[in-house]
């Protein structure tokens, strides 16, 4: 067994005083693509926001292709290839699409090879090249985000709600792209409130509930578990 490119021990963490994530321990073996699922403030987006360097941890490990990062920065992060699309569309809506991907490559990434990954992965964008990104649907927003998020090479991408708002057909097509992502071997944790279309391109899924993992398996055990307890039929 390789080490995994993301594997988390115990961790806690806290808003003040009130601890949200509760004893979270998650491996995500390198190359797979994970689901983390489950009901409304159960604590998966802080445990991205812990995962990415945005929030402190109060205890626990985090290890990253087997080197621990422990209170590593985001920058830091990211050089070890992890890679964040938070949720809601962080795309600058006052410049053009171009624009928006050419900011990437100012952070070290040269600007063709930025755009040849984009525009293969996302067509629409080419042809929305000069728009400014204000002005695109929130399905093509989401697409620039990703965009951005991928010329970085990143090894393992942190993907959260990537279909908060959008139209379910909008939805399938991201996440046809988002399995695209992971065939050419990016590893992906995903976020995913439509827990059928985030599982029908996962290899493995978590549960959890009160700030804890609480069953981790194949998708087809997941969804039973889903339908049966922990969603009660939201999923
Ligand atoms: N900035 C914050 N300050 C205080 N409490 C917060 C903050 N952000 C989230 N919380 C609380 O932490 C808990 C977990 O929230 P979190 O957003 O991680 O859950 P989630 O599983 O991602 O749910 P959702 O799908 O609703 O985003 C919730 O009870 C939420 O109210």
């Amino acid at each position: 067994m390789s080490v995994p490119i993301l594997e988390i021990v115990d961790l806690h963490a806290a808003y003040g005083r009130i601890e949200v994530l509760r004893g979270v321990s998650l491996s995500v073996p390198r190359g797979a693509v994970m689901a983390l699922l489950g009901p409304n403030g159960a604590g998966k987006s802080t445990l991205l926001k812990v995962v990415s360097g945005q929030m402190e941890q109060t205890s626990g490990d985090i290890h990253l292709a087997g080197v621990h990062v422990r209170g590593a920065k985001a920058d830091d992060l990211a050089r070890l290839g992890l890679t964040t699309v938070p949720e809601g569309r962080s795309v600058f809506p006052n410049l053009t699409v171009e624009e928006n991907l050419l900011l990437m490559s100012y952070a070290g990434v040269e600007a063709y090879k930025v755009f040849d990954t984009a525009y293969s992965y996302f067509p629409r964008l080419h042809e929305r090249r000069f728009q400014l990104a204000g002005t695109l649907s929130g399905g093509e927003q989401q697409m620039l985000a990703m965009a951005r998020a991928l010329s970085s090479d990143p090894a393992l991408l942190l993907l959260d709600e990537l279909s908060m708002g959008l139209a379910p057909l909008i939805v399938d097509e991201l996440y046809e792209t988002v399995g695209q992502i992971a065939q050419s071997g990016v590893s992906i944790l995903v976020v995913e409130q439509f827990a059928r279309t985030a599982l029908k391109i996962s290899d493995y899924a978590a549960v959890m509930t009160g700030g804890r993992i609480v069953a981790t398996g194949e998708p087809d055990e997941i969804n039973d578990i889903m339908a049966d307890v922990i969603l009660g039929g939201a999923a």
